[in-house]
């Protein structure tokens, strides 16, 4: 046994094997078609991928190099600092955007510390999970004054992961056969968040994990994973957990539950976890598309008919995140919110 902290212990059947001799990869797809007929045959891959996987990897996606690198510079110089500097942004139930090293999945915690910044400052969302309680609250950010271009790099690099997630919402659009822009109204006043993650060393990678298993809540996820590696998806044909391979400049991205439930279950919101090891610390920065708070999720109009009838009920995004967010506090007897409470009754 390592020295952990039994908080951080998984249950048995959680705990990562290590021993994966799975090659098979998600889909590489390159964003850059350059004719009508390339961007043909690119939304039909994203089609297949959404489906098959409900993760793949981009390149050539837009978003410069540089103010990746320098992001990931930043994120970095900000977990190098003592926990008292990283404490004066501690998030907490006021202002849950900031600093955080205690988060739980599935009650279990994370081995890791994330920083979370919102995409629109303020962002409004609902003050309470209760579908009667018609009170929203507002949330801003917290930045830290170390390091002074922290701010600055974060947003700038925002501003353009958002373009990137536009981009692909369109695709996946076309690729359910919908016009480009049918899903950009629902993200008005998106309450979309970037959290930048780092993953310490553990002693004890075998009991613990970074981020237990979970599927996104939102409509997509876009993530830029360093070159240590770690994140395992559930195989969507099997459950078998396959490693997403680093690849430089590369931007992972994976279908939310929001998604899957407007395709109505034709594309797939994948569990997923992260895996630490006891030698590399590892940084990662995902960004949440999520829809504003007030858009109703149920299955496309378009996508539904008599012998496709709608395979989930309607729901509230902003309660639907309310709920899954109370559980970041503090340790729940019952498990938080899961898409599988929306589906219809058969
Ligand atoms: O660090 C990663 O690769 C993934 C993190 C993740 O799944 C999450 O923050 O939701
Ligand atoms: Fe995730």
């Amino acid at each position: 046994m390592g020295d952990i902290d039994p908080s951080f212990v998984q249950d048995h059947e959680q705990r990562p094997k290590f021993n994966s001799t799975e090659i098979e990869e998600i889909p590489v797809i390159d964003l850059s078609a350059s004719s009508p007929s390339d961007s043909q045959e690119l939304v039909s891959k994203i089609g297949e991928a959404c489906k098959n996987y409900g993760f793949f990897q981009v390149i050539n996606h837009g978003v410069p190099l540089e103010l990746r690198q320098k992001t990931e510079k930043v994120a970095k110089e900000f977990f190098d600092q003592s926990m008292e500097e990283k404490r004066k942004v501690k998030r907490n139930e006021v202002d849950p955007m900031g600093y955080y090293d205690s988060e739980h999945t599935k009650n279990v915690r994370d081995w890791k510390e994330v920083f979370d910044y919102l995409v629109l400052d303020p962002t409004l969302i609902p003050a309470s999970a209760d579908p009667d309680d018609k009170e929203l609250r507002t949330l801003t950010n917290q930045w830290p004054e170390y390091p002074f271009e922290f701010r600055e790099q974060c947003q700038g690099y925002t501003k353009q992961v958002e373009k990137l997630a536009f981009k692909l919402l369109e695709l996946i659009s076309m690729s359910l056969g919908l016009p480009a822009d049918r899903l950009n109204g629902y993200f008005k006043d998106q309450i979309s968040f970037a959290r930048l993650n780092h993953y310490p060393p553990c002693p004890s990678p075998h009991l613990a994990l970074g981020v237990g298993r979970h599927k996104d809540g939102g409509a997509l996820t876009v993530l830029a994973q360093d070159e240590v590696g770690g994140l395992e998806i559930a195989r969507r044909s099997d459950g078998e957990w396959i490693p997403v391979k680093p690849i430089p400049d590369a931007f992972i991205i994976n279908i939310g539950n929001c998604m899957q439930v407007w395709s109505n279950d034709l594309y797939w919101s994948a569990e997923h976890r992260v895996v630490v090891n006891s030698e590399k610390e590892r940084f990662s920065m995902p960004f949440f598309f999520f829809p504003s708070h007030y858009v109703q999720i149920k299955p496309l109009e378009e996508l539904v008919n008599e012998q496709n009838p709608p395979k989930y009920k309607e729901f509230n995004w902003g309660k639907f995140f309310a709920s899954r967010n109370r559980s970041d506090y503090k340790q729940q007897e019952v498990e938080n919110v899961q898409i599988d409470h929306y589906k219809a009754s058969e």
